[in-house]
């Protein structure tokens, strides 16, 4: 990891600062990307003859052991991830990561031209450049001359409040939430309270904005055991409800009957639980989202997802029944229809009567 590699990223489809976020994560959750240096966010004017909404531009310096060929591959998943369609060229886009520097690296094949050849025509890709290199860059001396040429020019890049960021906005609306129910959010045991929550929504959402589960492998098997049902129990989760965000926690039971001997790396099933249960769900909608994913993923004969879950918002209030457990379950392929593989599902994982988790 020697060189200094510089990305940029923009967005101009929806909740851009959240798009851009999220990308930065996706990329930082590579175990081959080290995310160095993340430059400010900034408004900027559409370049290019397509009228459209402003974009929010970022630039990151990073560190990979990838290869160029391999990291734009990367890239291209995390922009599939984050709902990017190729339609118009220089179009409005949800995510747009391109790889501007490599070192002093030149490079140019069909897929990949590295400096990116647009990047001394654009402003809103040398702004935040600037920020986040070191004068020994290579390439410094021609950024900034560059830059006071551009900005003669009619392409306007301006400096998003950092409020504006989704974590400072979470951070501000739990500084007013704290002074809303009448305590001061000045006194000593609560000034990090709005930063701590940030940090921790960063976390138990994870998965918000992200609709496919990707992290997965699939086997292919010719035993014939491989046409058997697999099933895992008990696998501990942690969501939080839509209606109160409030927490909702239980175990999941998941099992599938493969096609063809299709299997999923068995690790897996909890990391698909952990997936759909980092975002603001319900619990009918955890129990579906698992069906729904395995039917995408594994496209198997058949699937059954029990839960039992407890609910912070029926314990704690409203008609404060501590102890009640609510159990959710789905069905489908030939689970729908053949009752002998419900009751063998249902046996295997004990407790049919729905006993308190
Ligand atoms: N340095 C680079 N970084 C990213 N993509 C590149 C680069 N050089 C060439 N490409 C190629 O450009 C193709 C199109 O990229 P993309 O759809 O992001 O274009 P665009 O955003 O419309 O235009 P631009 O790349 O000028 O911003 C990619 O599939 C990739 O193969
Ligand atoms: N301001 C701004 N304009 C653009 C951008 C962008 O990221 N920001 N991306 C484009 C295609 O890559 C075309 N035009």
């Amino acid at each position: 990891m020697k060189d200094d590699i510089v990305l940029s990223l923009g967005s101009n489809i929806g909740n851009r600062e959240f798009y851009i976020n999220k990308a930065i994560q996706l990329l930082g959750n590579d175990a081959n990307i080290l995310i160095d240096k993340v430059s400010n966010f900034y408004e900027t004017s559409p370049v290019g003859n397509v009228k459209q909404r402003h974009f929010v531009n970022i630039a990151l310096k990073i560190a990979t052991t990838y290869t160029p060929e391999k990291l734009l591959a990367v890239i291209h998943q995390v922009e599939l991830s984050l709902h990017r369609t190729r339609e118009i060229h220089w179009g409005p886009r949800t995510l747009d990561i391109d790889i501007i520097f490599w070192g002093d690296k030149k490079m140019s094949t069909d897929d990949l031209t590295i400096p990116h050849p647009e990047t001394f025509n654009r402003l809103f890709v040398l702004v935040p450049i600037l920020e986040i290199i070191s004068k020994q860059f290579p390439f410094y001396q021609q950024i900034s001359k560059q830059i006071q040429v551009l900005q003669k020019k009619d392409q306007t890049v301006s400096l998003i409040k950092k409020d504006a960021q989704p974590k400072r906005l979470v951070e501000s609306s739990i500084h007013n939430i704290l002074s809303a129910i009448g305590d001061d959010p000045d006194r000593p045991g609560l000034v990090e309270t709005p930063d701590r929550v940030a940090r921790m929504y960063d976390e138990i959402f994870s998965s918000e904005g992200l609709e496919n589960f990707e992290d997965y492998k699939l086997f292919k098997s010719k035993s014939s055991n491989h046409s058997k049902m697999v099933l895992m129990k008990n696998i501990p989760f942690y969501s939080m409800c839509e209606h109160h965000m409030m927490p909702f926690w239980g175990k999941a039971h998941i099992a599938y009957i493969p096609d063809h001997g299709t299997i999923i790396g068995l690790s897996k099933i909890p990391r698909l639980v952990d997936f759909v249960s980092h975002k603001l769900s319900l619990q009918e909608k955890l129990t579906d989202d698992i069906v729904d994913q395995l039917n995408k993923i594994l496209a198997p004969k058949g699937a059954a997802v029990v839960i039992d879950a407890r609910h912070m918002c029926v314990e704690m209030r409203g008609v404060k029944k501590t102890d009640s457990s609510t159990r959710t379950i789905r069905f489908s392929g030939i689970f729908d229809t053949d009752q002998d593989l419900q009751m063998a599902f249902l046996n295997s994982i004990g407790d049919i009567n729905g006993k308190s988790i």
